[in-house]
């Protein structure tokens, strides 16, 4: 899998209604790294994420390809459910269901139809696990999940992404609202799953970016402003408005 591409989006073009958020993006998402997102409010980096999963499919129209294993799943006869499955997301709040721990983790397998007992325990101890919560929670997994702290709630967020054996995960903001410990939790837990997973997350924090991510792409008003290796974009930028960014100017 090493310095191969999970995904790549070419001529990506987003609207809501009349008003055009993403302009003709193209790239290429390595397998087994971490992308970060990053850009000025607005930029268009929460809808271009969004796209790749098909999440927009009924706030916006989206045009262009979306390459995942030689198909272009950005087309109407695609199944969108198993697409979900294979592309998952994580979102900026955490958000737990009203249910035990166990009940969370395994949500997506049930959906999926799984009734297998030794395969939902199993899927729950190795997705907490790779998600850092299991020692945690091991002795509580029937209590209500909504009792974690912020912090725990998100690692169980991921878990349950997990669970369903996705190969990209999408972040979206992942930790914005959570403390710094919570925080360096995640960014620990992001580098140990990229062994196993493609990571592509949005994040407003630059320190997150330049530790986290191997590669960076910076948007600006809707536009691919530059994508490169993450010490690059971050030390050696070779675009003026990357640095401007960088550098405070704007955003
Ligand atoms: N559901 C929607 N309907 C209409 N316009 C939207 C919708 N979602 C986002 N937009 C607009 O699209 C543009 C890009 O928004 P988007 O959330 O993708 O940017 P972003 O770079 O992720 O911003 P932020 O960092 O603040 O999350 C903005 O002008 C926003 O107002």
């Amino acid at each position: 899998m090493q310095n191969s591409i999970a995904l790549e989006v070419k001529n990506l073009e987003v609207l809501y209604g009349e008003k055009h958020v993403v302009h003709n993006v193209s790239m290429k998402f390595p397998a087994n790294k971490i992308t970060a997102m990053i850009g000025a409010s607005g930029s268009g980096k929460s809808t271009l994420l969004r796209s790749l999963n098909r999440m927009n499919d009924d706030l916006a129209t989206v045009h262009g390809e979306i390459n995942f294993h030689d198909l272009n799943i950005n087309q109407p006869k695609v199944n969108v459910y198993r697409i979900r499955q294979q592309i998952g997301m994580v979102f900026q709040q955490p958000t737990p269901f009203p249910l035990s721990i166990y009940e969370n983790v395994i949500y997506g397998l049930r959906l999926a139809g799984v009734k297998d007992r030794q395969i939902l325990d199993q899927r729950v101890e190795e997705s907490l696990r790779q998600a850092a919560l299991w020692d945690e929670v091991k002795d509580q997994l029937k209590e209500s999940a909504l009792a974690l702290s912020g912090g725990q709630q998100q690692r169980l967020c991921i878990a349950r992404t997990l669970a369903v054996q996705p190969e990209i995960i999408l972040m979206d903001e992942p930790t914005s609202a959570l403390d710094p410990v919570s925080t360096s939790q995640i960014e620990e837990t992001l580098v140990q799953l990229k062994e196993k997973f493609t990571i592509i997350m949005v994040t407003h924090n630059m320190q997150q970016a330049s530790r986290s991510a191997d590669w960076t792409a910076f948007m600006h008003q809707g536009n691919l402003i530059e994508f490169n290796q993450t010490a690059d974009v971050f030390m050696n930028p070779r675009e003026q408005q990357t640095a401007d960014y960088l550098s405070g100017k704007f955003g």
